[in-house]
């Protein structure tokens, strides 16, 4: 059984007179100084204590694990303290430490033999402690995101909502946070995002694909948080962050290794706001564009004794991208000779392209598994299935060596700008107390879409990036036998141009019942949300998705299939539950085919047309649900915690 054992270490708060006298007035950076210092001491201390029961029978220890400690106040100088609380896992293994406060230790301490405590998923503090806690927090840290993209100033999917939203949540609870991405500059109104961002004047010279780069940084302090955007002329053309009409660019190792030296520079020379973030930061990088960092920080930087107490924690929204370049690119990247094995992957045979295909590769997302110190995916059923060989990829083994600093945090959303009460993308406003307003935004969008105006008609909708990770192929199969219902259909998206042409032909196939939107479109997307009944997201797996939370937080209804973080976040509608109560929030179906989807989606069909009451229920659930960022963020700070009390990983 999986358990949490506290041990009770209380730390001085933040006036213990050992700290250094700060030439400064910000609390937020005198926290920092004094707490690491006293964490890792006190932490030491603890591992030094010997669980009475220890002994070399090892009686107590097969009932909590080889590394129990005593239930034993080590100093109790101050009335708030702190207390050290150690999770086990289901094979007693030490997975990690987090600090609770004492007045939460009290209570817990009454009932934690009791409790299921889950060690997968990093574990949520009560309601009132969260609530407590939103505007402070215990230890401050200087976290520094690395990622492709980040709200509002570029986007392609959900990684960059997360990197935009998750920042400002953790700067809010007291963490110093800079975000730092690439300046894309594209030639046209998009680039006005960045219009806020100064230049810094500061250049730097970075070694790597045989010769010197120059990069400059650019920076807008904005809700809390230090944007920072790498200026260097590769990310300045036309397209996406990623590719164009022609395709994905042919340099992007390139210009993501820039951004990861970059990224590993900026802490040490960027004097944001007056200091810098200094070496005993960090790093939160984002996805394989950012997965050089970790390797970095061990390879070039620890032998010189620099960012020897820094920590890197690699989140992996999608493992299905990884950074894979041939096995020669290796020596372009800027690191020692030595440390190839760190990025060395080989293909499959049955991978491979011809006879003398050696299937050798670098993977900069395999670089991030062995070197970070710890790995965060975005739902705690994605961060299982990325360690099974249908998930992971082919990383699942390496995963799974893992697997004790490997958490699931499901994505909490921008609250803010998805809330249908407050919406300027949408026609009317609408909230749980009044639902009248959404009837208005499908008739808007049915207008708008050119459809049949029929308020009855069940409107699906469906929003995405069109790549078979999101089950277009299911959709392809389906949508002969939906279209026979009275239903209308919408879809949005771009990528895929096979994809984008079966919309195309669909729409001109079904004119009264299909509209394919081809392109990337935020305000239509709000639209689209607002304006359905139902939101289809057939995923061939999802890590989290972002869709299904926008959608129930719109009264939208999500039809998912259960996988990844969809099953996690989607409760199926169960209309004969205790107590003569339906429960759930939408409808989940597996296996993976037109027919279960189909009968998922009928059954949705059915209870909006018959059942008002139900499906008001329904949307109710949905809505009134907490999505914000409060609960992750504070999971995210546990993770943080772990990672600084453990020594660096390499
Ligand atoms: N054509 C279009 N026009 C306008 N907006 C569009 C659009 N296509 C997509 N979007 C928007 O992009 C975002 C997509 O987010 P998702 O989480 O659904 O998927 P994505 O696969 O990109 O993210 C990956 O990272 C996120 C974040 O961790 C995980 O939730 C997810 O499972 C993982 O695959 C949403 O905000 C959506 O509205």
């Amino acid at each position: 059984m999986e358990s949490l054992q506290l041990v009770p270490l209380l730390l001085p708060p933040h006036t213990s007179s050992s700290a250094p006298t700060q030439p400064y007035s910000n609390s937020r950076l005198r926290r920092k100084l004094c707490f690491p210092s006293l964490l890792k001491r006190t932490t030491k201390t603890a591992s030094l204590q010997s669980f009475p029961g220890d002994t070399q029978d090892g009686a107590a220890a097969s009932q909590d694990g080889p590394f129990a400690f005593d239930d034993q106040v080590i100093h109790h100088k101050q009335e708030s303290a702190l207390v050290l609380a150690r999770e086990i896992d289901a094979f007693g293994y030490l997975v990690g430490f987090r600090l609770i406060p004492e007045s939460v230790f009290i209570t817990l301490a009454g009932n934690v033999a009791e409790e299921d405590f889950n060690g997968d998923e990093v574990e949520q503090p009560e309601a009132e402690d969260i609530e407590e806690e939103k505007s402070q927090t215990r230890v401050s840290y200087n976290i520094v995101f690395v990622t492709a993209e980040a709200a509002p100033y570029s986007k392609t999917g959900g990684l960059a909502d997360v990197c935009g939203s998750l920042p400002i949540a953790l700067a809010a609870r007291g963490h110093r946070v800079m975000v730092i991405s690439p300046r894309y500059i594209h030639g046209d109104s998009e680039d006005d995002k960045l219009s806020g961002a100064v230049d810094l004047d500061r250049c730097i010279k970075l070694y790597c694909f045989g010769g010197t780069q120059e990069v400059g940084f650019f920076h807008e302090y904005r809700q809390g948080v230090d944007w920072v955007f790498v200026d260097h002329p590769s990310f300045h053309r036309p397209g996406n962050p990623y590719g164009d009409k022609f395709g994905t660019f042919g340099d992007n190792q390139f210009r993501f290794t820039l951004l990861c030296h970059a990224a590993c520079e900026a802490p040490l020379v960027l004097p944001l706001g007056g200091f810098t973030y200094g070496e005993s930061c960090l790093f939160l990088v984002n996805d394989w564009h950012a997965s050089l960092v970790p390797v970095l920080l061990a390879a070039k930087y620890r032998p010189h004794g620099v960012y020897k107490d820094a920590r890197s924690i690699l989140v992996i929204h999608n493992i299905a991208h990884q950074g894979v370049e041939p096995a020669i690119t290796y020596s372009n990247l800027g690191l020692p000779p030595e440390w190839r094995g760190a990025l060395e992957w080989v293909f499959p045979t049955w991978a491979r392209m011809h006879a003398l295909d050696t299937g050798e590769a670098v993977n900069f997302l395999k670089g991030a598994i062995v070197t970070a110190d710890r790995i965060v995916t975005v739902s705690k059923g994605y961060s299982w299935e990325i360690t099974t060989s249908e998930g992971g990829h082919g990383l699942h083994e390496l995963l799974g060596s893992r697997r004790s600093i490997l958490n699931g945090i499901t994505n909490g959303i921008d609250v803010n700008e998805w809330d249908p009460s407050s919406d300027e993308h949408i026609a009317c406003n609408y909230s749980a107390d009044d639902l009248s307003g959404k009837t208005e935004c499908k008739i808007s969008l049915q207008k708008e879409l050119g459809l049949p105006v029929r308020s009855d008609c069940p409107l699906i909708g469906f929003i995405g990036r069109l790549d078979y990770q999101k089950g277009i192929d299911l959709i392809r199969l389906a949508v002969p036998e939906l279209m026979e219902d009275d239903v209308q259909f919408v879809m949005l998206g771009s990528g895929n141009p096979v994809y984008e042409d079966w919309m195309r032909a669909t729409e001109s196939a079904y004119r009264d019942k299909f509209r394919g939107w081809v392109g990337f479109n935020v305000p239509i997307s709000h639209k689209i949300t607002a304006g359905c009944d139902i939101l289809l997201m057939p995923s061939t797996f999802e890590p989290c998705g972002l869709n299904q939370l926008y959608a129930m937080r719109y009264g939208t209804i999500p039809v998912v299939h259960e996988t990844g973080g969809l099953r996690d976040t989607v409760k199926n509608f169960n209309p004969y539950a205790e107590d003569g109560k339906a429960e759930g929030t939408g409808w989940t179906f597996s296996p993976l085919t037109k027919e279960s989807m189909l009968a998922a989606l009928r059954y949705a069909i059915q209870t909006y047309n018959e059942y008002k009451s139900s499906w008001e229920e329904l949307m109710r659930r949905g809505m009134t649900r907490d999505y914000t960022w409060v609960h992750a963020a504070t999971q995210y700070e546990q993770v943080i915690e772990w990672a600084f009390i453990d020594p660096p990983y390499c």
